[in-house]
């Protein structure tokens, strides 16, 4: 299956949260990366089929989005980022609701669900209330709902989001078993939820597309343009302020700092060294002084 995402704009009033976008997506996992604001919610909206494009269209296998109507409807499942569960419903009644929402027959429905239960491992929490649910567990519920019509693309709004990194790993385990036979687009802003599992990235600035690379080849984009040199304390903070800082570390009593960009710090009796380059030094490399160190000097 193809998926062809020819020209898509969308504008909302004076504001264009999605501008002339282009992508062709294969069976696989594709991480949608980008700030937040940078449109891809509103992108993954209009591949759900929830929201309209302003213009371009969307193909399946050269079909339209709009010609083929509720058939491209039964190819999506659809994650969005507030799923908006019914807190005094468990879990079964909750995928029950939605079988029904989506034409599926109870008994088909009863299929699938003890199914989806088991592979999301909530089988023995499937009476719970949804109350009652950790993050974790209400997004592996939503990743259920989303597969109940067995989709065969399906598309994912920030999945890993307040999620725990024993929660994230379970996910992304979870992510990478379903993207065998289906066009899986997850999107997030942080980069390690998508390091392992993408076959390909998109980059997404301002409502623009500006890479479409595997994560091998964003790696490669980047080399030659991260080093480290070892300073004293009292220099990091004009090293901060002239440079992309992607990390610090304490070595031998002075700092060992990494460094992405185009320049290289020039510092009489310090020499900087070539590093390999990571898709963390990518992300910095890519979003600039919008991206900002979080966290502090690692020991
Ligand atoms: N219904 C709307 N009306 C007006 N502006 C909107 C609307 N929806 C989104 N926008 C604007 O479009 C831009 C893209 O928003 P969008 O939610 O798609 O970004 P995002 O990358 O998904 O960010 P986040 O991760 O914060 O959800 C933002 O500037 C946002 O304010």
């Amino acid at each position: 299956m193809i998926l062809t995402i020819k020209g898509i704009n969308k504008k909302f009033k004076d504001k264009i949260a999605v501008n002339d976008f282009n992508a062709t997506l294969n069976t696989g996992i594709y991480g949608l990366l980008g700030l937040n604001g940078a449109g891809k919610t509103t992108l993954l909206r209009i591949l759900a089929d929830v929201s309209n494009e302003s213009s371009g269209c969307i193909l399946v296998d050269g079909k339209n989005k709009k010609d083929l109507g509720e058939k491209y409807r039964e190819l999506i499942g659809y994650l969005p980022q507030d799923v908006g569960f019914y807190k005094n419903f468990s879990a079964e009644k909750f995928l029950y609701y939605v079988c029904a929402l989506k034409g599926i027959s109870k008994e088909e429905g009863k299929i699938k669900i003890d199914e989806l239960l088991k592979f999301v491992n909530l089988e023995k929490d499937r009476k719970r209330k949804i109350g009652k649910f950790s993050g974790g567990m209400k997004q592996r519920l939503g990743i259920a709902q989303a597969l109940l019509n067995d989709p065969k693309i399906l598309i994912l709004d920030e999945p890993t989001a307040g999620l725990d990194p024993n929660e994230r790993i379970r996910f992304k385990n979870l992510i990478a078993d379903i993207s065998k036979d289906k066009i899986v687009i997850l999107s997030t802003h942080i980069i390690s939820d998508i390091e392992f599992i993408a076959n390909e990235v998109l980059v997404m600035k301002d409502g623009v597309l500006v890479e479409q690379l595997t994560p091998n080849q964003m790696i490669e984009t980047v080399r030659g343009k991260v080093c480290s040199i070892n300073i004293n304390e009292e220099m990091l903070h004009n090293i901060q302020r002239e440079f992309k800082v992607s990390n610090i570390a304490r070595e031998n009593g002075k700092l060992a700092v990494r460094i992405v960009g185009d320049e290289r710090p020039n510092i009489l009796g310090t020499v900087c060294r070539d590093e390999e380059p990571n898709l963390e030094d990518v992300f910095l490399y890519y979003f600039n002084d919008e991206a900002k160190l979080e966290g502090g000097i690692s020991n």
